[in-house]
């Protein structure tokens, strides 16, 4: 975690980003980019700051448990979580001129029984172990612990530009150390505290961040040169950047989502990256897709999900969502399979994903869909569990088109 605690300044901003994430509801990069704006911080002390909000997201319940802290006092009692975060991870507390003191007794008795309460010590919401436990069962316990741990970074390398060796080499020249990631080709996992975003190395497109599990969910796509795919749910273009480099320029690739500022940052981020064969679409109805009819070779249906595999990432999530969310998810997941499958050609692939480790959204639907449609017939699926390969929690089933 840290080997020193915060300074007085830091430990202020931590509890300024808390605050608005959770009194204002804002999501928690946009309450990072709020508070550091304008500011000169160092990389280095930036990350350590990331690194203590993010924990404290993580395990939020846990650390208001023990210094007996409503998650809306933030702005009020914010310095007694502060110390009771330095307490617990050892450290000595940040030297704050104005802070709330922790009673020792009260907060070592509350830490024992804590270390009794799984779900508790893990950070998670009632609502979602419950949810957890009904769908992954035994399963559940090791992901919940998984998803309270601190998320790695990685990088996928742009193949249209450099290879994985030339990356990491040129990224150490600009002090960023890096490793390669076993399994997954085209990921480094970034070892330093560097600020990636201002390296020469970026401002070329030789790499995106991305996670290695999104990667693989990408990778599993298959696209090859000369093939028409389609992006159907492709956002800002994760997964499209993946794909146009499995291209390697050649053939047709449409992104398409349902909000265009999104596909204006795909298209910025496709011109950076040299990905020149991609070309985005609105789904302005559904005649959009009406018009591609058995037409794409591959079609990724990257559905809205719950996020669930995420939650390392995006802590934030799990304090602002509701169980109720989740039918209406899986609903809206049922709609895009059955309309947007008709853009598969006859021997093409469809590869539906979700970030979400829930079956709800995953194989249940799969097999919902393939009992109504003979269509398609089943190659296969993967789990990406969060606790098992350490990536984000992802899920991915590639169905072929057999027939009309
Ligand atoms: C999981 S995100 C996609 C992430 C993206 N593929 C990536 O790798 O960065 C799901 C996307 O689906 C889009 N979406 C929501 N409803 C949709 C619909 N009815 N049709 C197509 N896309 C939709 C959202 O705007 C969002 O960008």
């Amino acid at each position: 975690m840290l080997n020193s605690p915060l300074s007085p300044s830091s430990t202020e901003l931590v509890i300024n980003v808390l605050d608005m994430v959770l009194s204002e509801g804002k999501p928690l990069d946009r309450a990072y980019s709020h508070h550091f704006s304008g500011l000169q911080l160092a990389p280095s002390e930036q990350a350590r700051i990331t690194v203590v909000a993010g924990d404290i997201l993580r395990r939020l319940n846990l650390y208001c448990y023990l210094s007996d802290v409503k998650f809306e006092e933030m702005s009020r009692m914010g310095t007694r979580l502060l110390n009771v975060w330095h307490l617990f991870h050892e450290l000595d507390l940040p030297k704050m001129q104005y802070a709330l003191q922790v009673d020792e007794k009260e907060y070592f008795d509350r830490l024992e029984k804590a270390k009794a309460q799984p779900a508790l010590w893990d950070g998670c919401p009632e609502w979602l172990d419950t949810m957890g436990q009904a769908q992954l069962g035994e399963a559940w316990a090791k992901e919940r612990a998984a998803l309270s741990t601190q998320p790695k970074r990685y990088l996928r390398v742009n193949l249209l530009k450099c290879t994985r060796e030339e990356l990491g080499k040129k990224l150490r020249n600009e002090q960023v150390q890096t490793k390669e990631v076993e399994g997954v080709d085209t990921a480094l996992e970034v070892t330093s505290d560097s600020a990636l975003f201002r390296t020469e190395s970026f401002k070329k497109g030789w790499f995106e961040q991305q996670d290695a599990g999104s990667q693989l969910v990408a990778t599993a796509v298959d696209a090859k040169p000369g093939m028409r795919v389609i992006d159907a749910c492709a956002g800002a273009g994760g997964k499209t950047l993946s794909i146009a480099s499995q291209m390697q320029g050649k053939g047709r690739l449409l992104a398409m989502d349902v909000e265009q500022w999104k596909l204006d940052s795909l298209k910025q981020r496709a011109r950076r990256a040299n990905a020149h064969n991609v070309e985005t679409r609105i789904i302005a109805s559904s005649k959009t897709i009406k018009r591609l009819k058995l037409s794409a070779d591959r079609v990724l249906l990257d559905v809205p999900c719950s996020g669930l595999g995420v939650l390392k990432r995006n802590p934030d999530a799990k304090w602002r969502d509701t169980p109720e969310r989740l039918p209406v998810l899986v609903e809206l997941q049922k709609h895009i399979l059955q309309s947007y499958s008709r853009m598969v050609k006859v021997g093409g692939i469809l590869i539906y994903a979700t970030c979400s480790i829930m079956p709800e959204e995953n194989r249940d639907q799969i097999d919902a869909f393939l009992a109504e449609n003979e269509h398609f017939k089943f190659i296969e699926d993967e789990n990406i569990s969060v606790a098992d390969s350490g990536f984000d929690g992802f899920y991915l089933a590639k169905l072929e088109r057999i027939s009309e």
